[in-house]
C-alpha cells in the first residue's frame, strides 16, 4: 500500500491510483486524450438517449426533438470543455474543484452527497433497463434475482479504478459497433411505418417550435449537466502536452455521440418502428443479441455510474466524518445502494428528484464554470488555484452554496411547474444563469475572504488557473 498526504492527514491511497481524495500529482497525469474520451464513451453509448430520441420524435416532432439535440451538444459541449479543462489543469474533479471553487470544504460535501446520490439513483434506474429486457426475454428468471444480479457484476469491474475502466471501455467499444450497425441494417429491412423522411414527422397537431420545441428542451434540461461534470473525474489525468485537443475532445465528442448521434438514431428508430421504448424495439430487431446489445451498453454505463459515485461518496464521507476507508469500499456501497433501490421497486417514482437533480447539476456546473473564468482569472478575487485541504478551508463559502441553494431552489420550483408552462421547461437554464450571476456579485459582495483561510504556497505554479 501506499501512502499520499490528503487534504490534512495520511490517507491510505490503493494500489490502483484512485486520488479521490486529493489532486492527481503531475506525474500520474499521463493519459492521452482518446484514452479518456473513450472512458466518457461509457456514458454517451447508453440506450437511454435512444429513448430520449424516440420519445421525444413520436410525442413533439422529429424537427423539435433534433434542434434540441443541437441545443443540448452547444451548452454541455462547452461546460464540458471548461470543466475538463479546469480538471486536467488542477488534477482534480468536481468533488474537489468545489472545496476551493466557491463552497468551503462542508459546502462541497454538500454537492459531493446530492451528486452521490444521483449516481446510485442512475445506476438503479440503467440496472433496471436490463433486468426488464432480460425477463422479457427470459420470464422464468425472477426480476430480484436479475437485479442482484446484474447489479453485483459492475462491483468487480471497478475494483482497479481507471485503468480498469479504460480497458473495459475500449475492448467493448468496437462490439458496440457492431451491434449497433446490425440495428440499424435490420431496421432498413423492416417496413417503414411513417412513409415520408424520418426528419419531416410531426405527431397531429403539433408545430414546429413553441410548446412542443420546449419541452424537448425540458426533457433535455434532465440530463444535460451530467457528463459536463462527470468528465471531471477522468480529465484530471490528461497528460498536460494533450490539453488544448483533449479538453475539447473531452468537452463535446460524448455530446455529440449521446445527444446527436445515438439520440439521432433514437428519433429515426422511434419513427420508422413507431415504437418509443428501446427495450422492446432493439430485441424485436435483433432478437436475443438485442438482449446483449443492452447489457453491454448498460454494463458500460453502469461502470461510470459507480466509478463517480464511489469517488463522491469518499469526498463526501472525508470532509464530515474524516471516514476514509478507501474508494473501494465506496463502490460496494454505490452498488448495493443501487441494487436496494432496484428491489424496493423505487426507480419509477423519482421523477420529481429528478428534477432536481437536473436543475442541480447545471447549475452547479454554472457556477464552477463562472467561478473559474469570471471570479478567478477576470476580477482576480480569491486565490488563483484550486486548494482541498480542509486545514487551508473556511467550512462554508457563500458564494457557490449561496448561489446554489438559491437558484437551485427557484429553478426547482419552476422545473415542478409551479410557475407555468414556459419556465417549467427552462428553468434550468435560467437556474444556471441567475446561478452565474450571483456567483459574481456575491464574490464580489464578500471580497473573496471565503476562499481561503491561509495561503497554500506547495501547490505547483502549473496547477494554478489564474
Ligand atoms: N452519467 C450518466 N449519464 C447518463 N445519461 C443518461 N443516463 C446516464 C447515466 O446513467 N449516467
Amino acid at each position: 500500500m501506499r501512502s499520499v498526504t490528503s487534504t490534512d492527514h495520511k490517507v491510505e491511497d490503493n494500489k490502483s491510483d484512485d486520488y479521490s481524495l486529493d489532486r492527481v500529482p503531475r506525474s500520474k497525469r499521463n493519459m492521452g486524450w482518446l484514452s479518456i474520451t473513450n472512458i466518457t464513451f461509457g456514458i454517451a453509448t447508453a440506450i437511454f438517449y435512444f429513448q430520449m430520441g424516440s420519445v421525444m420524435a413520436l410525442q413533439f416532432g422529429a424537427i423539435n426533438a433534433i434542434i434540441s439535440a443541437v441545443y443540448a451538444i452547444i451548452v454541455a459541449g462547452i461546460l464540458g470543455t471548461f470543466i475538463a479543462y479546469l480538471s486536467a489543469k488542477s488534477g482534480m474533479n468536481v468533488n474537489l474543484l468545489s472545496r476551493g471553487g466557491g463552497f468551503g470544504y462542508i459546502g462541497a460535501s454538500l454537492t459531493s452527497f446530492i451528486y452521490a446520490t444521483n449516481f446510485i439513483m442512475y445506476c438503479a434506474l440503467e440496472g433496471m433497463i436490463l433486468v426488464t429486457a432480460v425477463h422479457a426475454f427470459i420470464p422464468t428468471i425472477p426480476e430480484w434475482v436479475l437485479i442482484i444480479f446484474f447489479g453485483s457484476i459492475v462491483i468487480p469491474l471497478n475494483w482497479f479504478g481507471i485503468k480498469q475502466l479504460d480497458k473495459l471501455q475500449k475492448w467493448s467499444l468496437p462490439l458496440f459497433f457492431i451491434f449497433l450497425i446490425a440495428a440499424i441494417f435490420m431496421a432498413t429491412r423492416t417496413p417503414s411505418l411513417y412513409e415520408g423522411n424520418f426528419w419531416s414527422y410531426m405527431p397531429e397537431g403539433v408545430q414546429v417550435g413553441g410548446t412542443a420545441l420546449l419541452l424537448c428542451i425540458g426533457m433535455q434540461h434532465g440530463i444535460m449537466g451530467l457528463t459536463p461534470l462527470l468528465a471531471s473525474d477522468y480529465a484530471r489525468f490528461l497528460k498536460p502536452k494533450d490539453m488544448k485537443i483533449g479538453i475539447f475532445a473531452i468537452g463535446f465528442i460524448p455530446q455529440i455521440f449521446c445527444f446527436g448521434v445515438m439520440g439521432g438514431l433514437g428519433i429515426w428508430f422511434g419513427v420508422r418502428l413507431g415504437e418509443p421504448n428501446p427495450g422492446v424495439y432493439i430485441v424485436l430487431l435483433l432478437g436475443v443479441w438485442g438482449v446483449l446489445f443492452t447489457l453491454l451498453t448498460q454494463v458500460r454505463i453502469n461502470v461510470t455510474n459507480i466509478y463517480s459515485g464511489s469517488l463522491s461518496l469518499a469526498s463526501f464521507f472525508e470532509n464530515i466524518f474524516k471516514f476514509t476507508p478507501g474508494r473501494r469500499f465506496w463502490v460496494v456501497v454505490t452498488g448495493v445502494s443501487a441494487i436496494i433501490l432496484m428491489l424496493g421497486g423505487i426507480v419509477n417514482h423519482l421523477q420529481a428528484v429528478m428534477t432536481f437533480q437536473g436543475v442541480f447539476l447545471l447549475t452547479w456546473a454554472a457556477i464552477l464554470v463562472t467561478d473559474a473564468v469570471v471570479v478567478k482569472r477576470i476580477l482576480k478575487i480569491g486565490p488563483g488555484y484550486y486548494e482541498s485541504r480542509q486545514l487551508n478551508l473556511h467550512k462554508w463559502n457563500p458564494v457557490g452554496v449561496g448561489s446554489l441553494i438559491i437558484s437551485s431552489g427557484l429553478g426547482t420550483i419552476a422545473a415542478l411547474g409551479f410557475l407555468g408552462t414556459f419556465l417549467q421547461s427552462t428553468a434550468a437554464f435560467f437556474a444556471a444563469i441567475l446561478a452565474s450571476i450571483l456567483t459574481v456579485v456575491i464574490a464580489f459582495a464578500t471580497k473573496g475572504k471565503y476562499y481561503i483561510k491561509r495561503e497554500n504556497k506547495e501547490i505547483d505554479r502549473r496547477d494554478h488557473i489564474a
